[in-house]
């Protein structure tokens, strides 16, 4: 199956918003909320990119887990309810899904590893925890030690994603080949180390499979 190309965009202001248009060699644009200390509101996006919705992934990543401003959990929570009733797929942690009521049905739930590697029996909790309603399993590890094994491992999972961090980025393409459903990005700068510019990976990927 071809593995999905998402730009990973990161949201300073407003006006970024508009740089999504013209991200034309993606099959998905993560919008990385998180990079603006105060959240663009969703009317906003709404407003500007209402008509790219199915391509976009509403992201306000967690500062534990590589965010960048701090967005209070509440707010962030009842951001991803209004997102989940207008329809937008977002991205949220297995971590705040543990401590937060948030819909995961038809979105993506991640979890990242920046210092240690996590025991496979972690991440196969998780995977058999929100696998059958998420859209997406998002599981991504700094490349140190056994990552190769343990992301390999997880391949056989459906609708697993697996993003090695820190490492060349074409160990990514090699593991969209294998079966991770989705290669992450990037537009301007990377928004985690590892990745190759989208319309780079986006050329190889349809080299091989269009
Ligand atoms: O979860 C992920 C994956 C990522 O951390 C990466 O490794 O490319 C980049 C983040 O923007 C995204 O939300």
């Amino acid at each position: 199956m071809r593995p999905l190309i998402v730009a990973s965009l990161p949201i300073y202001k407003e006006d970024d918003l508009l740089k999504a248009r013209n991200i034309k060699e993606a099959d998905m644009i993560e919008l990385r909320l998180d990079y603006s200390p105060k959240l663009i509101e969703l009317e906003k996006i709404k407003e500007i990119l209402g008509d790219l919705k199915g391509k976009l992934i509403l992201t306000i990543r967690d500062v534990n887990e590589g965010g960048v401003y701090k967005i209070a959990d509440g707010e962030k929570a009842k951001y991803l309810q209004e997102a989940n009733v207008e329809g937008f797929i977002y991205d949220v942690e297995a971590s705040f899904l543990e401590r937060f009521d948030v819909p995961f049905k038809g979105k993506i739930v991640s979890s990242h590893y920046f210092n240690e590697l996590p025991k496979y029996e972690e991440v196969e909790r998780i995977i058999k925890k929100y696998g059958n309603d998420a859209l997406f399993i998002k599981i991504a590890t700094i490349g140190k030690g056994e990552y190769k094994e343990l992301l390999t491992k997880l391949l056989k999972f459906d609708k697993i994603v697996v993003l090695p961090m820190g490492v060349d980025p074409l160990e990514r393409i090699a593991l969209g080949i294998l079966g991770s459903r989705l290669i992450y990005t990037f537009v301007e700068a990377q928004t985690a180390p590892g990745q190759m510019h989208y319309s780079k990976a986006f050329k190889i990927i349809s080299c091989l499979y269009d």
